[in-house]
C-alpha cells in the first residue's frame, strides 16, 4: 500500500515516523502534499518520501490511499478530487463534513469510483455506541464538553476557567476548526450537527485535552470523560487523534470489522 499524506504538520510527521521509520503499517508513505515548502522538504529528506506542492502531481503519483492531516479547508477542497482520481481516503479534519451537502457529494463520488472514505474516531471514543443507540432513531441527546489549556485555544493571560462556546456542533466547528473536529465525528455518528451540543472551556488547570461526552436515549444514558495527552508537536491535538489515523491505516482492507 502506497500512502499519500496531505499536510506537513504534527500528525503528518507522526505518521511518517511510525510508518516509514518504525514500519508500524504494511505500507509506505511515498508522497506528501502541502503548502509549506521548508517543512515538506525537511520531511522528504528525513523520512525518504517525495514532497509535492502541486496537488495534481501528488494525486497522479503511485499512491493507493490519501490521508488528510491538514485542516478543515483542505479536506473540503480535496476530498472529492482524491476520490475522482481513484484513491481511498482517510480524513482527520472531519469538521469539513459539517456541511451535509458536502458529505452527500463525497458519498456519491466514492460510490461512483468504487472507493472508500474513512472518518476515524479521532481524539474521542463512543461513536460505535452512538450509532447503535440511534439505529432506530432512539438517541435523544448528545453533548460534548471540551476542556483545553488557554494556549491550545489561542488565549493568553487567563487565570480562571472560561466558557468560550455553548451551542450546536455545526457552529462550534466554524469557530474552532482546529479544536472540535471530535464534535463533528460525534454528530455524524449520532443525531447531527444541529442537535449535538458543544461546550468549549479554556481551563488553565488542565494539561490534558479533556472531552466529556453525555448521551441519552431509548438505550439509557452514558457519561464518559477522556483525558488526552496532547502531542508535543501541537498541544491542540491529542495523541489519540494521530493514533486513530494509524489504526485506520492498519485496518485497511481487513475483512473483519470490530466496533
Ligand atoms: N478528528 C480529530 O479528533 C482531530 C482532528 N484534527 C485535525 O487534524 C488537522 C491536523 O492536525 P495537526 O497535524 O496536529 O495540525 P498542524 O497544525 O500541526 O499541521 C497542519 C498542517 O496542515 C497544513 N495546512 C493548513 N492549512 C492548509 C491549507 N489551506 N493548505 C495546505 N496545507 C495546509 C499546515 O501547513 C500544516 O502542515 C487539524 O487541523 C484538525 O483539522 C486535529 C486533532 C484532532
Ligand atoms: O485533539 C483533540 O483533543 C481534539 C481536537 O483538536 C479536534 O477535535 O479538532
Amino acid at each position: 500500500m502506497n500512502i499519500g499524506i496531505m499536510g506537513t504538520g504534527n500528525i503528518a510527521e507522526y505518521l511518517l515516523k511510525s510508518i516509514n521509520k518504525e514500519k508500524q503499517v504494511t505500507g509506505i508513505v511515498t508522497a506528501v502534499f502541502g503548502r509549506n515548502q521548508a517543512a515538506g522538504k525537511g520531511l522528504a529528506e528525513t523520512y525518504q518520501t517525495r514532497f509535492y506542492r502541486d496537488f495534481n502531481s501528488f494525486i497522479k503519483s503511485d499512491i493507493d490511499i490519501v490521508v488528510e492531516a491538514a485542516a478543515v479547508e483542505v479536506a473540503a477542497a480535496y476530498s472529492v478530487p482524491v476520490l475522482e482520481n481513484g484513491k481511498d481516503l482517510i480524513v482527520s479534519s472531519v469538521g469539513a463534513f459539517a456541511d451535509g451537502g458536502f458529505l452527500e457529494n463525497v458519498r456519491e463520488t466514492a460510490k461512483d469510483h468504487g472507493r472508500t472514505v474513512h472518518l476515524p474516531s479521532g481524539a474521542v471514543g463512543g461513536l460505535d455506541l452512538l450509532k447503535s443507540a440511534n439505529a432506530l432513531g432512539g438517541l435523544e441527546k448528545v453533548m460534548i464538553t471540551t476542556r483545553k489549556s488557554p494556549a491550545s485555544l489561542g488565549l493568553e493571560g487567563i487565570s480562571e476557567e472560561k466558557r468560550l462556546f455553548d451551542g450546536p456542533a455545526g457552529e462550534a466547528i466554524r469557530e474552532f476548526p482546529k479544536n472540535v473536529n471530535v464534535a463533528l465525528a460525534l454528530s455524524l455518528a449520532g443525531i447531527g450537527t444541529e442537535k449535538t451540543r458543544v461546550r468549549v472551556i479554556a481551563d488553565p488547570s488542565v494539561e490534558r485535552n479533556t472531552h466529556t461526552i453525555e448521551a441519552e436515549g431509548s438505550f439509557g444514558n452514558i457519561k464518559t470523560t477522556i483525558e488526552n495527552l496532547p502531542m508535543p508537536g501541537n498541544p491542540k491535538t491529542s495523541y489519540l487523534a494521530a493514533l486513530s489515523v494509524l489504526a485506520a491505516l492498519k485496518n485497511q482492507g481487513n475483512p473483519v470489522v470490530i466496533g
